[in-house]
């Protein structure tokens, strides 16, 4: 069964950017209208900027998230925000199991799987990140690692309109390091078949985007792959023209 999924492109700017980096944000927006009939943006601000984006994005159809939110809806967790909070900011969306998350703040399939409700919950997109680290990959686990994350990750009430999969070897990230293409269209080709045999035919319209040191120089051939629905993307997102070109290497 063959099912059209519209690409959709991603930026997470992790811990960078303040104030004066609204003008890259504001030309992303600007340029928006004329690509938006075939890619979805999404751009994840760090918390402090997403009120502020939220604002210069509205009408334009840019969705802004959070780079993470915490599973209840309030309570005494000092420094946590929650996808109620993401919502009422101005959010559309939240990245969930980020591997730097999953390694710097050893949050367990358990806990994501909290966040992604948490995010369904508030009626936020919420992005599963899942990947391999390079011992997992060198040993030949990189599949049973993500098949493990994936199904510990993902609530049952996952539809395809309210959860995004971000594919991310650990390796990759930030590194200029990429997978061979064979090794991308193995492991979404094997994410797609987790997700058909979770979620019966409902499973092919899941976006499953890849991520790690995706670039302009390298999106059109990772994009072209085959299960390959778009790119979260980290420090090419930082910049309109580089996280532009990303965009349109997503539809052309
Ligand atoms: O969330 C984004 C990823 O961690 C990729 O980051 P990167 O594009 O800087 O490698």
């Amino acid at each position: 069964m063959t099912v059209a999924r519209k690409p959709l492109v991603a930026g997470n700017w992790k811990m960078h950017g303040l104030a004066s980096s609204a003008p890259e944000f504001v030309q992303m927006v600007g340029a928006y209208p004329a690509i938006k009939d075939k890619v979805d943006l999404m751009v994840f601000p760090p918390a402090t900027l997403l009120t502020s984006f939220a604002t210069a994005t509205r009408g334009a159809g840019v969705i802004v998230g959070a780079q993470d939110c915490h599973p209840e809806a309030s309570g005494a967790f000092t420094g946590d925000i929650s996808a109620e909070m993401v919502r009422d900011a101005g959010g559309g969306a939240v990245i969930v199991g980020h591997s730097e998350r999953r390694g710097d703040h050893r949050e367990t399939d358990q806990l994501i799987r909290a966040k992604a409700k948490a995010a369904l919950r508030a009626k936020l997109i919420g992005v599963v990140c899942v990947g391999e680290t390079e011992d997992e990959r060198k040993s030949g686990r990189a599949l049973e690692v993500v098949g493990r994350q994936l199904a510990g990750s993902l609530p049952d009430e996952s539809s395809p309109e309210t959860i995004v999969v971000a594919y991310e070897p650990v390796w990759a990230i930030g590194t200029g390091l990429t997978p061979t293409v064979d090794e991308v269209a193995e492991t979404h080709r094997f994410i797609r078949d987790e997700l058909a045999r979770r979620f019966g035919d409902t499973g092919r319209a899941f976006r499953v985007l890849y991520g790690g040191s995706v670039k302009p120089g390298n999106a059109a051939e990772l994009l072209a792959v085959a299960d390959v629905d778009g790119a979260l993307v980290g420090g090419a997102s930082l910049k309109a023209e580089s996280f532009l070109a990303i965009a349109r290497a997503a539809f052309a």
